[in-house]
């Protein structure tokens, strides 16, 4: 079977959540597979291996791979949180959901002027949370390179918001 089928394989499709007329995808199960986990760390690592000097991975499901890609990739690791979770100094871009709105924080000073960033998070639906990390990452001088995703809702195209400016890489894609 190939990674794609793997992957697939352990996302639960539950329709109505968390409000009608949301299919949501469900990838917890991908992380019971220790075996398949690795596998996906590692596609996601050596696709960009020397193209990145750092990775932003979004909370909270966006942390669950994105620090093991910056270990594989032996780069730094930031945090890009939802507001009112870091202490300041911090810099803030606001976006709206494909269910809600909300605002991405990250501490100053912890990506470089100039550093070529992963943007890694589980899901690229509207494009919304992605876009207001790429406007954090060039808040402070630095390079959105590089986005990956577990999981990108084509129907809702969110990749026309981001990839003007770097390569989109999704696993998986869903067509509804
Ligand atoms: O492309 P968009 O329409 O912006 O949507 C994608 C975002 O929505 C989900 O976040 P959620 O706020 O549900 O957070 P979670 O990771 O904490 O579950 C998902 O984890 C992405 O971050
Ligand atoms: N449809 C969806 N399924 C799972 N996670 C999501 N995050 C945003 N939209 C989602």
């Amino acid at each position: 079977m190939n990674l794609q089928k793997k992957i697939e394989s352990h996302i639960r499709i539950v329709e109505g959540f968390p409000k009608e007329g949301i299919s949501f995808k469900d990838f917890s199960g991908v992380f019971q597979n220790a075996e398949l986990s690795k596998e996906i760390i590692e596609t996601f690592a050596d696709h960009v291996r020397g193209e990145v000097d750092l990775v932003c991975g979004i909370e909270s499901r966006g942390f669950i791979f994105g620090f093991p890609i910056a270990l594989a990739l032996n780069v730094p690791f930031v945090m890009v949180r939802k507001q009112g979770k870091l202490p300041p100094p911090i810099v803030s871009a606001s976006y709206e959901l494909e269910y809600g709105e909300a605002t991405l924080e990250i501490v100053e000073g912890q990506i470089p002027a100039g550093a070529r960033v992963l943007i890694h998070d589980d899901v690229l639906a509207t494009g919304g949370t992605a876009a207001a990390c790429s406007e954090l990452v060039k808040k402070v001088g630095a390079i959105p390179a590089s986005y990956s995703f577990l999981v990108e809702l084509d129907f809702l195209n969110g990749r026309s918001k981001i990839e003007s400016e770097a390569e989109v890489f999704s696993l998986i894609h869903y067509q509804s």
